[in-house]
């Protein structure tokens, strides 16, 4: 089953880039920013994908303080943007949707944060043969004048690169900022054609789940603390749940594997996608993700192709490009059952 899933090609739809730099990559990585590297450094990278049993997510978010400081300068950002095409592309696959929060420094403004990103897109995403889209982010736990600039930027550069710039993303940590502030900038975006993908219930916050889902999403991040009313009206929307198995575990937003809201959307035949969140800071690929599906729920082969095929309906890609990842997939089904 492993192998199978190791080769067949996988749509990955929530990734955050600086959440997917692994361990492997984040030491190649500090290697180029700071020269050579430590022992120190080492110990540190060891203790960076060590979650104690019974973590909160709060902890998560001081994880990524590690990867925002090697991309705090351009080149730091080119590399590590590279390095996680590269790593999607060796796990198979062939389509990504990168999700990132535009940040200003001494080095950089937001926007030379996301023309880097751009550049790197086009300049990779033929080299690897991997077709990648980004949704930059918008980080509710940062005011509501950066968000307001982050979909000022993604809608001038959508208008550039339509064929890259496809959505936003609202993230961060859910335990800081109010949903209905960020309102009325997500609804702008919204007016301009961006789609929304929105990490949403992925804490216990009824009434701000409520606002959420009166305001309606393109695809839901997480849901794990969508009620039963929550999922049916998801499926009535044909709103998908991206389910990060190993993140939500890791996090401690489902107390373990076997109680993961996958298994119930399967059975309620509810959209859903299977995705990593941050490969990096949780340690895993598409590939563990769908080999955690197979055995924690019995998930066959033929299962996972039409979970593969559900993400490639709910890209956020054209009818052309769907069609086009849909003929890989199809005929990696054909040359397994020959
Ligand atoms: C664990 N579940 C999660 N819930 C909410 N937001 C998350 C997240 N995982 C990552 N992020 C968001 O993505 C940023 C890292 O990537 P970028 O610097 O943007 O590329 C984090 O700082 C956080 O804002
Ligand atoms: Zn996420």
């Amino acid at each position: 089953m492993l192998q199978f899933l190791r080769g067949m090609p996988k749509i990955e739809l929530h990734a955050h880039l600086n959440g997917s730099l692994n361990i492997g990559s984040i030491r190649e990585l500090a290697a180029k920013v700071y020269g050579v590297q430590t022992k120190e450094f080492s110990a540190l990278c060891e203790r960076f994908i060590k979650f104690e049993k019974g973590a909160k997510l709060d902890e998560c978010f001081e994880k990524f303080g590690l990867m925002h400081e090697l991309t705090a300068t351009k080149e730091g950002l080119e590399s590590a943007t590279e390095l996680v095409i590269r790593d999607f592309a060796k796990d198979n696959v062939i389509y990504v949707e990168l999700r990132t929060t535009p940040k200003s420094n001494e080095n950089m403004s937001r926007r030379s944060y996301l023309d880097t990103v751009l550049g790197v897109i086009r300049k990779t995403s033929d080299l690897y043969n991997i077709k990648v889209k980004l949704l930059p982010s918008i980080n509710r736990a940062e005011p509501v004048d950066v968000a307001e600039e982050t979909v000022a930027l993604a809608v001038e550069l959508s208008a550039i690169e339509p064929d890259i710039i496809v959505g936003i993303d609202f993230s961060g940590n859910p335990n800081q900022g109010k949903f209905k502030d960020f309102m009325p900038v997500l609804n702008k975006a919204r007016n301009h054609g961006l789609k929304l993908a929105m990490h949403c219930a992925e804490v216990d916050n009824p009434l701000e789940i409520r606002e959420m889902l009166r305001f309606g999403m393109s695809r839901c991040g997480h849901g794990t603390y969508l009620s039963a009313s929550g999922f049916e009206y998801m499926k009535e929307e044909n709103i998908p749940i991206e389910c990060c198995l190993t993140s939500n575990v890791k996090s401690g937003t489902v107390a373990n594997i076997g109680v993961h809201h996958l298994k119930q959307l399967m059975e309620a035949d509810a959209p859903k996608v299977l995705c990593t969140d941050d490969s990096g800071v949780f340690d895993t690929t598409l590939t563990d993700e769908f080999f955690l599906a197979t055995e924690s729920f019995g998930l066959t082969r033929s299962q996972c192709i039409a979970l593969t095929m559900e993400a490639v309906e709910h890209a956020f890609a054209t009818r052309e490009e769907k069609l086009m990842l849909k003929m890989q997939i199809y005929s990696y089904t054909r040359r397994q059952n020959k």
